[in-house]
């Protein structure tokens, strides 16, 4: 399974917004992450729909939105007509949430629903065929830079086995996304917990983007991110060499 990796650009140095995920562009980044903060929904104030707009021609790799805002509809066609691909928002924060995901497709982007670490998954339940992305957070939206809440990785496992159930009962796939705290020493653990997309901030752009540094982080976060060490499952061998070391054993 390979990973996509979405940097974060609240980490990124605002004056230098084009250049800087043209760098992440060119490290390899497989997403831009979009963080629209309020400063009602959550204790910050960010970027909206000009910023967005202002991005879009400096990159191919598409733009995942993440509205930390209340109320959500209200943006999303802003969001849309300013090239984002991708647009997440917080149960909490709309009154219809399946209302909310289908006019987000309706305006032709993948919709996503986000999970503080507190909220709960179930509420995913009666919505999975309108879900193209679930976003785990891993800390509390509002700011970069926070450490990562170990609590929420059994809840990752919990929600990737919900969407696994829904993609073998034929179900349209859905990314798993972690959000918050995601570094190159935990990347792996919080791989193998399920996530397939992984939003990276400060761990990104705390590195210098001198002497190719957004690459060396990038590089070693797909690396140290790509299951290497078999699943229990592969580990196990094939059903015929198992039963001829059955046979054997008996
Ligand atoms: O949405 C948020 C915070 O609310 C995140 O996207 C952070 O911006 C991720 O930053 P790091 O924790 O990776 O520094």
């Amino acid at each position: 399974m390979s990973i996509r990796i979405a940097p974060s650009i609240l980490s990124a140095d605002f004056a230098r917004l084009g250049a800087e995920v043209r760098a992440i562009e060119a490290a390899g980044a497989d997403l831009v992450h979009f963080d629209v903060m309020d400063n009602h929904y959550v204790p910050n104030l960010t970027i909206g729909p000009l910023v967005c707009e202002a991005i879009r021609p400096h990159v191919k790799i598409g733009i995942d939105v993440h509205l930390m805002v209340e109320p959500v509809d209200a943006l999303i066609p802003l969001f849309a007509k300013a090239g984002a691909n991708l647009i997440c928002f917080h149960p909490e924060a709309s009154r219809h949430v399946d209302r909310t995901l289908q006019l987000i497709r309706d305006h032709g982007c993948k919709a996503g629903l986000a999970f503080n670490p507190a909220t709960p998954l179930a509420l995913m339940d009666h919505v999975m065929d309108r879900l193209d992305l679930v976003l785990l957070m891993s800390v509390n939206p509002g700011f970069g830079g926070q450490k990562f809440i170990a609590s929420t990785l059994p809840k990752l496992a919990e929600a990737r086995r919900r969407i696994d159930a829904h993609m073998a009962a034929g179900g349209q796939p859905i990314w798993l996304e972690v959000d918050g705290g995601v570094k190159v020493d935990n990347i792996g653990e919080i791989v193998a917990a399920g996530a397939d997309t992984l939003v990276a901030g400060s761990a990104v752009f705390g590195a210098p983007d001198n002497d190719g540094g957004y690459h060396t982080v990038m590089k070693q976060l797909r690396k140290n991110g790509s299951p290497h060490a078999p699943s229990l499952r592969e580990s196990l061998p094939p059903e015929g060499v198992r039963s001829q070391l059955g046979a054997a054993r008996r």
